[in-house]
């Protein structure tokens, strides 16, 4: 792994509460997904092609992917990953412990806001005119989550509960005083999600697809964009690994919307890789995580840094140009 990445890892893990750190860190289950998101990017090689004459010029194609609870990783919270993000588009989790206005205020690039679709729907759209208010540019519903994953590692720290002075401030005050929970229901459908494109004129992308046949309805429904994610690990440890499901969607998809990869991206070759099978850009999790928490606002700039650095390397050493035939297995 590149050497900056693994010193902020490294250092977010000396410093996390253990039990924070587990709850960042942690899968469900046993965890094989989990593993499995960066393995898969282990067992292929970039077959490159050679003198093509090209310098390469080329947007940075990673967004920061929707994590809760910045604050457990760095008092600065949401604001300092805000204010780190620069021209990277920033998923602002629901689940943020800084109110959406506040990071959006703290950006300088476009945020968009993750939601789960909640039971009550005065509730669901409580949260959308509160993103539309804040100024955010999309709207990215997250499908994967039925019900909450089961983290092992929550479960035996007995984590349940953000620590006193924190909390999920989105959900504050939404339809009465107070702060109210965030749920996860099994009831969310495409009709919840044809009822919020008609709610709203943001744009709406929808994360957690893996079977083709989802993303082919997803572009039926209308929406902007696709992630293909299995949550970071985190919700059924018996799913491929993301890129690994990332190829037969994007033939499904066949270029109507983009196709965005999350899960397991750790270093500038990764993210070649997941453009080369079909991904128009990557999300980054748990990265930005490990830089918030070694170092604030400072360590996030460092892994985007290090991630652009190393993709346009990379990118250069391929000839500047991805497609399918130059990510091969690597047996
Ligand atoms: C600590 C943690 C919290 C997360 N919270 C959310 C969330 O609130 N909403 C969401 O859609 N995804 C959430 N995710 C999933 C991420 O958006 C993303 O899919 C995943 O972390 C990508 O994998 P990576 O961590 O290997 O980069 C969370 C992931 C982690 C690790
Ligand atoms: O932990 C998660 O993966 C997650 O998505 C989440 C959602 C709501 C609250 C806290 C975390």
């Amino acid at each position: 792994m590149n050497p900056v990445l693994a010193e902020l890892h490294d250092k977010a893990r000396a410093v996390l509460d253990p039990v924070h750190y587990d709850f960042f860190a942690g899968g469900v289950g046993d965890e094989v997904v989990l593993a499995e998101n960066e393995a898969a990017f282990r067992r292929r090689a970039l077959l490159p092609r050679v003198l093509r004459g090209i310098e390469v010029r080329q947007d940075f194609p990673v967004l920061i992917s929707p994590t809760a609870f910045h604050k457990l990783a760095h008092p600065d919270g949401e604001l300092a990953t805000a204010r780190a993000a620069g021209t990277t588009t920033l998923v602002s989790s629901m689940a943020s412990t800084v109110p959406i206005a506040e990071v959006v205020a703290a950006a300088s690039g476009p945020v968009w806001f993750q939601l789960y679709v909640q039971p009550d729907p005065a509730v669901t759209e409580a949260l959308v005119r509160r993103a539309e208010r804040a100024g955010c540019a999309a709207l990215v519903v997250t499908a994967d989550s039925p019900v909450f994953g089961r983290h092992r590692r929550d479960l035996a720290h007995g984590f349940h509960d953000l620590p006193a002075g924190l909390a999920a401030e989105n959900m504050r005050d939404l339809t009465g005083p107070g702060l109210r929970t965030i749920e996860m229901s099994p009831a969310v459908s495409w009709g919840h999600l044809d009822r919020l494109r008609e709610m709203t004129a943001l744009p709406l992308w929808v994360k957690g697809i893996l079977h083709p046949a989802d993303a082919v309805l997803a572009v039926e429904h209308g929406v902007a964009g696709i992630v293909v994610s299995n949550h970071g690990g985190r919700q059924l440890d018996l799913v491929p690994a993301a890129l690994d499901a990332l190829p037969a969607v994007a033939d499904a998809v066949a270029g109507r919307v983009p196709v965005v990869l999350d899960g397991g991206v750790r270093g500038g070759g990764d993210i070649a890789v997941a453009l080369a099978l079909g991904a128009s850009a990557v999300g980054i999790g748990r990265p930005v995580l490990w830089g918030l928490a070694a170092d604030g606002e400072q360590g996030v700039r460092r892994v985007l840094d290090v991630l652009h650095d190393e993709f346009l390397h990379v990118l250069t050493l391929c000839g500047g140009e991805l497609s399918r035939d130059v990510v091969v297995a690597r047996c």
